[in-house]
């Protein structure tokens, strides 16, 4: 196993829980607030250039390799909003706040115009310098609901309405979640490029 332990270049509880039961016992990820409090900003135009900027500072930071997810939610109605910025969608004031504007922003809108997808873009790299970082990426199509349901998950799970299950992602169970999303499509690939 190339990489037993990873430093996880996330401070977001529910990435490091997701991620961690995708990899099972092989591979440790600890969390990059073992080092550090400081969240890097996230200056790239892209999802991938987030992730290889987040990577490699926690490497930097741990002297250890280090994964990182930059992911987020593109609404098609919103042109892809809020996409890289779906953190800070409602200016860093939570979950609860970036969904009811999201909530706001499609007001009205019919079903057949709410489609979306969860995007998620995972970047290993070896070194902090590392010239060659390994990129994995997944989408999950879905569309966004009229209002809040279910308890699992994070972020916009409550809002997300998953077609092939009937349900939203917050109302899947964690273990069905980690079959089904972005993450999980992100990671079986990268599991792939490890050999497990
Ligand atoms: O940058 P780190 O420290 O990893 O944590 P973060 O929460 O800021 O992560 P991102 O910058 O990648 O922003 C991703 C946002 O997209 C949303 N998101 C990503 N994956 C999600 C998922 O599986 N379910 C619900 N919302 C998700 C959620 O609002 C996240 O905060
Ligand atoms: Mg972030």
């Amino acid at each position: 196993m190339p990489f037993p332990e990873l430093v996880l270049a996330s401070h977001n509880a529910g990435k490091l829980k997701e991620l961690q039961a995708m990899l099972g016992d092989r591979v440790r990820l600890r969390s990059v607030g073992e080092f550090s409090h400081v969240e890097p900003e996230e200056t790239g135009l892209s999802f991938v250039e987030n992730a290889i900027l987040k990577a490699r500072n926690a490497s930097r930071l741990s002297g250890l390799p280090a994964l990182a997810d930059d992911s987020g939610l593109a609404v098609d109605f919103l042109g892809g909003a809020p996409g890289i910025y779906s953190a800070r969608y409602a200016d860093g004031l939570g979950d609860a706040a970036n969904n009811a504007k999201l909530l706001a922003a499609l007001k009205d809108v019919p079903d057949a115009e709410r489609g979306a997808q969860f995007v998620c873009c995972l970047a290993l790299v070896r070194h902090a310098d590392d010239p060659l970082p390994i990129l994995c990426e997944g989408l999950w199509h879905g569309r966004i609901l009229h209002e809040a349901r279910g308890e699992h998950g994070f972020g916009y799970d409550p809002l997300f309405w998953v077609e092939e299950r009937q349900c939203s992602s917050a109302e899947l169970s964690p273990a069905d979640k980690n079959q089904l999303s972005h993450r999980a499509i992100a990671m079986q690939l990268l599991k792939h490029r490890l050999g497990l």
